[in-house]
């Protein structure tokens, strides 16, 4: 095992994170070669902080989304780590969420396999052995949103432009339960329940107030507020903490694996309605042109 800090790492001879991405290969097979997942580990401290790097605005495609989660599970089965900080390379964005580009005019088996990919980074986050602090240094919409919530705390850089929350009515989507769980156990039943209906997307301070993020921090102190969240958590027996993390958000994991087949079919036929197609669309085109 290569552990180089500061740099993009090797964890298992031969195998590069973020430098992988998903191709097909001629039999079908999955074959992985890009660098969209960056891992800087520091093996002293037991702790890699994983950059987002799928530019422009860190959407979570099919194929970002199997590189992070072959990464989670090396970082996972590898015991030199107990925490991960988990943060973006895209300036001003965490993540955009979901790549509405999946969810848009693709066929049915290709809606259920990326919606398997979304469930299984979901699971992978939410059920980690390690501390996962989040570092929040940009917007953070959706999916982002969610990714953020799976963590154990959240740090949040305190710049106005940078939203976060589960945005999905505005979309005309709806959040899925497992969404909705880890949200209400996070901010609570009423401010969910208020947050959710209205799409809203708290900037700092409030996202702060409503429970969303643990700390609101000046940018450039973000790296620095989350290494120190993360040795003060690190300083628990590790049993004592997973138990307890395990004790905390099983049922909720449960609620969505016992149910992980209907979830995917309930998905891909709301996802494939002429209408659902239609808004999804629409608000992608508002999107680009937004710029002009
Ligand atoms: C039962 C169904 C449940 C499904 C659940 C879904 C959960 C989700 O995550 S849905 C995705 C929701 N995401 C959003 O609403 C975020 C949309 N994006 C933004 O608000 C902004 O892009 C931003 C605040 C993240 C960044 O703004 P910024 O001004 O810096 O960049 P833009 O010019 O808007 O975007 C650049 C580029 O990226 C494209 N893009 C943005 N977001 C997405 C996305 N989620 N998927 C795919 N593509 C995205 C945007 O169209 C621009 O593309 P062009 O450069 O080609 O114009």
């Amino acid at each position: 095992m290569a552990l180089l800090a500061g740099r993009t790492v090797l964890l298992r001879a031969g195998v590069r994170l973020g430098a992988e991405a998903a191709t097909r290969g001629g039999n079908g097979a999955r074959r992985f070669a890009s660098h969209r997942v960056l891992v800087e580990p520091d093996a002293a401290a037991g702790i890699a902080t994983i950059k987002l790097k799928n530019p422009p605005v860190n959407s979570l495609s099919l194929e970002f989304l199997t590189e992070l989660i072959i990464c989670l599970e090396k970082l996972e089965n590898d015991k030199t780590f107990r925490g991960i900080i988990l943060t973006s390379d895209c300036p001003g964005i965490f993540s955009a969420g979901l790549d509405l580009r999946e969810m848009c005019g693709k066929n049915p088996a290709h809606y259920a396999e990326y919606w398997r990919a979304v469930q299984e980074i979901w699971l992978k986050l939410y059920l980690s052995n390690m501390v996962l602090v989040a570092a929040i240094n940009g917007a953070s919409p959706a999916g982002g949103c969610l990714m953020a919530l799976t963590c154990d705390y959240r740090v949040l850089a305190d710049n106005p432009r940078y939203r976060i929350g589960l945005n999905e009515t505005l979309l005309g989507i709806i959040a899925p339960f497992w969404f909705k769980d880890n949200l209400v156990n996070t901010i609570g039943h009423r401010a969910a329940d208020r947050a959710l209906q209205l799409g809203l997307l708290f900037p700092p301070t409030e996202a702060l107030q409503v429970g969303m993020v643990d700390q609101v921090v000046p940018e450039d102190q973000i790296h620095s507020t989350a290494l120190s969240v993360m040795s003060q958590w690190l300083a628990i027996p590790d049993h004592a903490r997973q138990l307890t993390k395990s004790m905390m958000r099983k049922a909720t994991a449960d609620h969505l694996i016992k149910q992980r087949e209907a979830d995917i079919q309930n998905f891909v036929s709301f996802i494939s309605k002429d209408s659902i197609q239609k808004s999804l669309q629409v608000y992608l085109e508002k999107l680009k042109q937004k710029k002009h």
